[in-house]
């Protein structure tokens, strides 16, 4: 039977690491606890109808959504996975209001800060719909062997040393970047190993998907509107009309434009003035990734990257995806902005 050359994430991590003469291993350590939390979750999802994972966890949280009983199980996985590789010191997650900082000499002494969305898409885990997780890492900049600050986690996106996501789909994949391009692993179960699968993703500077809840189309700044409206015009040198793709999880939608090609747009509305999406734990990371692989990731008007937080679950509005379909809805938007006179 013809195999496939198995390249597993452990393997890759440690010759990525190579590369870097100073490397000490932490960010390996860092990444394979991140995996090893995945692989946990993993099992958990896959079985989500036979076990007691389904519904409510009881709590809301700061976001003032209802806690899903899978929220809860992935974010309790990934801080245990994250405190016992030692190389992690503070981490900001969805469902956490506050940072959470350890107490412990060796975590207290790693020299990363980990920002998380523990399971994305939380609407469709009930449904068997696919949903992932997402996270960003930073090196800290407050003194090794202290308890970390709220400001380790304010750093804009272009200080992001790692980012990636783990989609639960019709296969697990984890997909990740350390600024030198984007890797994907697939989960084989027969082995339990995520083996490499999709080697430097370069998403097409064009698509023909279009990603984005119309359910809130009469509460969209003009400028979006306009860039939906163009996006359904008949006009077959360009290929539209384009095809209308949302699934609801920010993972899955985002994977399959980077695959494929397209555009996924979240933009304010009167219900959300910020937008939905949050910055540290959402957008951030699903920005590196985008610009990694060549892709954009813009609020509409400026580099998602380039933000600085003022709070840990500040949200802001995203326009992500494929080059020149971004340029393009940044047109119709930067068309609507008032006139400046001076
Ligand atoms: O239901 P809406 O308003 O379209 O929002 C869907 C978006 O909200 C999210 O579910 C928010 O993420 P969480 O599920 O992690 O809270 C995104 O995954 C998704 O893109
Ligand atoms: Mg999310
Ligand atoms: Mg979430």
């Amino acid at each position: 039977m013809k195999g496939y050359k198995v390249i597993t994430l452990t393997t890759f991590l440690i010759e990525s690491q190579a590369e870097f003469p100073y490397a000490k291993g932490e960010l390996t350590r860092l990444l394979y606890h991140v995996m090893v939390a995945a692989k946990m979750v993993n099992k958990k999802v896959n079985k989500a109808g036979l076990v007691d994972i389904i519904g409510e966890a009881g709590e809301v949280n700061v976001q003032g959504e209802d806690q899903k009983k899978l929220d809860v199980f992935a974010n309790d996985q990934f801080i245990a996975a994250l405190r016992s590789s030692g190389e992690c010191c503070g981490i900001a997650s969805e469902e956490n209001q506050e940072i959470i900082t350890f107490d412990d000499d060796l975590s207290r002494d790693g020299n990363y800060i980990f920002c998380m969305d523990p399971l994305d898409g939380s609407s469709n885990i009930d449904v068997n719909v696919s949903i992932g997780t997402i996270f960003s890492i930073y090196r800290r900049i407050s003194p090794r062997g202290e308890r970390a600050v709220l400001d380790d986690f304010l750093q804009p996106g272009t200080k992001q040393v790692a980012a990636g996501y783990i989609i639960y789909g019709s296969s697990t994949m984890l997909v990740y970047t350390t600024g030198r391009g984007v890797f994907g692993f697939t989960l084989d179960p027969s082995i339990g190993e995520f083996c490499l699968s999709h080697h430097d993703i370069k998403t097409p500077e064009d698509g023909t998907i279009y990603s984005i809840n119309e359910g809130n189309a009469h509460e969209f700044p003009e400028g979006i509107k306009k860039y939906v409206a163009y996006c359904k015009d008949i006009d077959k040198p360009t290929h539209r009309p384009y095809s209308a793709r949302y699934i609801g999880s920010l993972v899955s939608d985002f994977h399959r434009n980077l695959l494929k090609g397209g555009i996924f747009l979240y933009p304010h509305t009167e219900k959300n003035p910020e937008g939905k999406l949050r910055l540290l734990y959402e957008c951030n990371p699903i920005a590196f990734l985008a610009e990694q692989a060549g892709g954009k990731a813009s609020t509409g008007s400026h580099r998602i990257m380039e933000i600085k937080p003022h709070s840990l679950h500040q949200r802001v509005s995203i326009i992500t995806g494929s080059l020149h379909m971004v340029e393009k809805a940044e047109a119709f938007i930067k068309e609507q902005e008032p006139i400046k006179l001076n």
